[in-house]
Formats: structure tokens, sequence, C-alpha cells
């Protein structure tokens, strides 16, 4: 029989020709690993949470194959002695047997928390920078508001899950959880009966909670997710001005091959370190706190870093029952559901009030300094002292125990703190930005500070300044205010000086730039 010659070169064109002929993907396929990807590393934040989140649903699937959201009363029997013959929930005793008995188990469980943790607060790091270089501007308002729905899905996701131990910091969050629905006016005590299927804690929120953490909650930020990523896709990434860069175009590497390979690099380095973690650090080690019982509180009770904001506002807020058309409202209902829906709807219209306010209503796919914007700096800052100063006060207990500080005093400081900081640090921000323009004012009209000290005929001394450009005819070196480039170490401690400096001037802004709506061109950065 002859034997038919295979040419192995030509296999991978041939193949892929036949099934193009069947199912004609070559031409959007080419678009896409040709797309071109701007490099910075804050666009690497955005990455972070991906990757996290890819980590979450391995490890998350790991632990479901061994977990059971049961409420079961059962008698634990497993490898962790103090505990041995303690009545517990099945939900806890599975929880531990993943801790001690399962093979990879307590790497998992301590890989996912860490994961968690990261996740949030990639995301956290990721919305400031989208906020604080106006990445949210048109056309971005819908990604901005898919972030932020993401942001308080996973958010809840963490919440849920730290729940499904049922040991007794999870049953303590949950009995929060239970007065914080309660408080709602008129349907409370529905809404709290409804989920908990009846009085708290009742036997099916396990299982509820179960359903909402490992199908619905991931299914739901899954396709967020893509649709965050598709629209950052076919809207193209935003990019810093800078040589060849304009908002009419796109400069960086193609998807396929150096932005796939450095994604990938990046993605074993965020495994890397979760992974490290896992295995280094311990966390929520549950077989310390026991089960859950509705009878005991434990004293240090904390929730995971993201949540913690909401427990300090319900600390900081005052005993006042406010009477509204003849019902007192109980006090738990300002800060724990009015609250953060205010922090949910306000963010969200940002972008739209931001185009009113500045009266700037083009599309923009160059990114702002943030000292370029000094009022949304300034906002951001604000936004971050009250964020902090909740987060601090929601372990204020812990603080005046460390510190042998009275815990009223760490109250009051927060309440008064929760007032004054937030202002401060918007007013100190806007200044600090105002410097900063007018520093880099200085260095376009007279150069970089050198160093050099000469002493003139006259006997004077001066300071040698090095132009940005060679000046022209006319001993001009003016440079456009937007887009221009300043030497590196002028952006950072060599521009504390002077920064601190232009405090106190008055400086006019410059108008904001009106561009007209275009497509983008793709501009690769010289590489293969
Ligand atoms: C954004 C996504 C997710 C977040 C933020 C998240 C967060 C958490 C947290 C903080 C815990 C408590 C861990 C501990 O006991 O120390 C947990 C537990 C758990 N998660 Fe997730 N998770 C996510 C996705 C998933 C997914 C996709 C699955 C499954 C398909 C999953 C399954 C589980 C299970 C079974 C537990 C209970 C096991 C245990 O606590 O030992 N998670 N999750
Ligand atoms: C599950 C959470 C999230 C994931 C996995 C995610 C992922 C990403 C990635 C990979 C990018 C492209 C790279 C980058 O610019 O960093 C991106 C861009 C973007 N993200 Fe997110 N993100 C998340 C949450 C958020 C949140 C909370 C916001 C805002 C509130 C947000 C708003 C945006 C916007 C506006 C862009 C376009 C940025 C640009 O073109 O400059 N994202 N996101």
């Amino acid at each position: 029989m002859k034997r038919r010659k295979v040419d192995l070169k030509a296999l991978p064109g041939k193949t892929a020709q036949e099934v193009d002929t069947r199912l004609p993907v070559a031409t959007p396929l080419r678009g896409m690993l040709n797309k071109v990807f701007p490099d910075h590393w804050s666009f690497l934040l955005g990455e972070i949470a991906l990757f996290s989140f890819i980590i979450l649903l391995l490890t998350g699937t790991f632990l479901a194959l061994f977990f059971e959201p049961s409420l079961q009363e059962v008698h634990y029997d497993g490898s962790y002695l103090p505990l041995q013959g303690v009545g517990m929930s099945r939900a806890y005793e599975t929880a531990l047997d993943l801790s001690f008995d399962v093979r990879g188990g307590l790497i998992m469980r301590q890989m996912h928390h860490w994961a968690a943790l990261l996740f949030m607060a990639a995301i956290v790091v990721h919305m400031f920078r989208i906020f604080m270089t106006g990445a949210f501007r048109k056309p971005r308002e819908l990604n901005w508001i898919i972030g932020l729905s993401m942001f308080w899905l996973g958010f809840t996701e963490g919440f849920a899950g730290y729940s499904l131990p049922d040991d007794a910091l999870s049953g303590t969050g949950l009995r929060i959880a239970s007065a914080i629905m309660l408080s709602i006016p008129v349907i409370g005590s529905w809404v709290t009966t409804s989920l908990f299927g009846g009085e708290f804690p009742g036997e099916i929120i396990l299982s509820r909670l179960y359903i909402l953490h490992v199908f619905l909650l991931p299914l739901i930020l899954l396709a967020l997710v893509s649709i965050h990523l598709g629209l950052v896709f076919v809207q193209k990434h935003t990019q810093w001005p800078g040589p060849g860069r304009t908002n009419k175009n796109v400069v960086g590497e193609r998807f396929v091959p150096r932005y796939v390979i450095k994604q990938g690099g990046f993605f074993m380095l965020v495994f890397a370190v979760i992974a490290l973690m896992g295995g280094l650090f311990q966390i929520n080690p549950i077989w310390l706190f026991g089960p859950y019982e509705a009878a005991v509180v434990s004293a240090g009770s904390q929730p995971d870093w993201y949540v913690m904001f909401l427990d300090g506002s319900t600390r900081l807020m005052p005993a006042w029952d406010i009477r509204v058309l003849g019902y007192n409202i109980p006090p738990l209902f300002w800060p724990t559901v009015v609250l953060p829906g205010i922090l949910s709807v306000l963010p969200m219209a940002y972008p739209w009030i931001e185009r009113r306010w500045k009266k700037d209503y083009a599309s923009h796919n160059l990114l702002q300094r943030p000292r370029d914007v000094p009022d949304r700096t300034g906002l951001a800052a604000m936004a971050l002292a009250f964020y902090l100063v909740l987060t601090i006060s929601g372990g204020n207990d812990i603080v005046a125990d460390k510190f042998h500080i009275s815990l009223n005093a760490m109250t009051w400081a927060g309440r008064i703190g929760i007032l004054i900081l937030p202002p401060l640090a918007y007013y100190f921000a806007r200044r600090l930005s105002l410097g900063l323009q007018q520093h880099d004012r200085e260095v376009l009209a007279h150069g970089v500070e050198t160093g050099i000290i000469k002493r003139l005929p006259d006997g004077r001394f001066v300071e040698v300044h090095q132009p940005l450009v060679a000046p022209d005819e006319h001993g001009h070196t003016d440079l456009p205010y937007v887009g221009w480039t300043v030497p590196k170490k002028m952006n950072r401690l060599g521009a504390l000086g002077p920064a601190v400096r232009g405090f106190f001037r008055p400086i006019e802004q410059p108008a904001p730039p009106q561009q007209e709506e275009q497509p983008r061109e793709e501009v690769t950065s010289g590489k293969p």
C-alpha cells in the first residue's frame, strides 16, 4: 500500500482552512488577535481583579466538592481533638473536615479566602484608578456602572461566603444581617422571615446562601465580567497622553503574541502570590472560634475588610429614634440601608454629574493625571477619608483594647473624624494637585532644575535650568498644556518642594478640551 506523505508544516494552515470553510471565524479572529492594547502599570489592577476571580472560581469549585451547607445537628468526631464530641452543624463539621481531614483542603480554603480579600482590594484600587484618571467619562459610562455593580456583587458574594462555615463569626455576621433587614420600615419583618424561613436563625438560611454563593452570584459576576471586558475590547482601552498618542488612536502592543504572553505570566504571578499566602498565612481559623450558638456572641468579632465600613457606620450612628409619618425608624436603618443605598446610586450617577459640572460633553480616550483635575482628585481623597474613618471605626473595639483607650472616646473620635476629615482631605488633595500643576508650568517655562549654581559677574548666584525643548528663534519654549512629557524625576520626589511652595498660590484652570467624535486608529508601539 502506498503511504501518503503528510506535510507537517502545512498541517496547521490546512486545518484552519478546513475549519474556516465550515465555521467562518478567520476574519473576526484575525481582528481579535491583532487588537492593540496600550500598556501602563495601572492597567494591571483590573487584571489582578480578573485573575483573582478566576482563582476564586477554581478553589471554590474544589471546596464545593466537600462542603455541605446543612444545619443538621451532629457530634464532631474528626481529627481536631479539642472539638471532639462537641455538638455542631453539619456545615461547620464539613468546613472542619476540609481544614483537617481533606488532603489539600486547608490550603484551598485559605487560598479561597485570600483570593477573596485580594479580589475586593484589586476592585477598589482599580475603581480609584478609573475615577482619578477620568476613564469613566464618555464613552465608558456603562462600564463604570457595570464595574460598580460588580463591586456590590463581590461584596455580597464575600459576605455569603464567610457566612457559610457556620462558625461563631459567621453566625454573628448573619445575626447582624437579620437585624439590618428587620430595621427596614414596613417590609422589614417580611423580608427577614422570608429569607430565614421564619425567626432567625431558622433552618434553611445556609442552603439558600449556598445557592447564592456557588451558583447565582458567580454566574451573574461571570456574565458581567464578560460584558465588562467585551466593552473594553470594543471601545478600546484608554491611554496616557504621550508622543504619537492622540484621542483618535490607540498605541500599544498586539493582543497576540506579546500581550497574551505578558498576561499569562502575570496570571502565574498572581496565582503564585495567592498560593503562597494560602500556604503560609493563616486566615479564618474557624476551629478556634467554635460552632455558632445564637446565645453566644464573642467579643472582637470583625468582618472581612471590605464589609468593615458598614460595621463602622453602625458603630458611629447615634441611637436616634427618628419618627417618620408617625412611625419610629430604628437607628440601624440609616447607616446600614440608607448609607449603602446612597453609596451605590451616587457614584453611578457621577459621570453625568461631572459632565454637567465641567460642561464637558466630549468623548475621551486619553487619560488625565490626577493633578490635572484637582476637584475630582479632591473628591477621591474625600471618599477615601470617609471610607477609612468608617473602616477603622469598624474595628474600634480592637483599637480601644490594644491601645487602652476608652471605647466611647473611639466612637466620638470616629464621629468627629467622619465630619471633619473628608472635607480636609478634599482641600489638601485639591491644593496639592494645584501645587503640582504650578510646578509643571514652572518646568515648562524655565526648564528642569539642574542643581548647578553659577556665580554671575555682578556677584549674584543663580541656578542653571535645563530647558525641556530647544527654544525657538524668539527664545520661547512653549508646549501645549495637555499631553506633554515631564521628566520622570520631576514627577516624584523632586516635585514635592515646588508642590508645597505652589500650595498657596492661586492658579488659573485650563479650559476642558472639546474633541470631535471620531473612530480610533490602532497603532503598534513598534514591537512585533
Ligand atoms: C467572587 C467570588 C467569590 C468570593 C468573593 C468568595 C468568598 C468566599 C469566602 C470569603 C469564603 C469563606 C472562606 C473560609 O471559610 O475561610 C467562601 C467560602 C466558600 N466558597 Fe466562596 N467565594 C467566591 C466564589 C465561589 C465559587 C465560585 C464557589 C464554588 C463554585 C465558592 C464556594 C465556596 C464554598 C463551598 C465555601 C465554603 C467552604 C469553607 O468555608 O470552608 N466560592 N467564599
Ligand atoms: C470583577 C471586578 C472587575 C474586573 C475583573 C475588572 C476588570 C477590568 C479589566 C481587566 C480592565 C482592563 C484593564 C484595566 O484598565 O485595568 C478593566 C477596565 C475598566 N474597568 Fe474594570 N474590572 C472590575 C471592576 C470594575 C469596577 C468596580 C469599576 C468601576 C467602578 C470598573 C471600571 C472599569 C472601566 C471604566 C474600565 C475601562 C478602563 C479604560 O479603558 O481605561 N471595573 N476592568
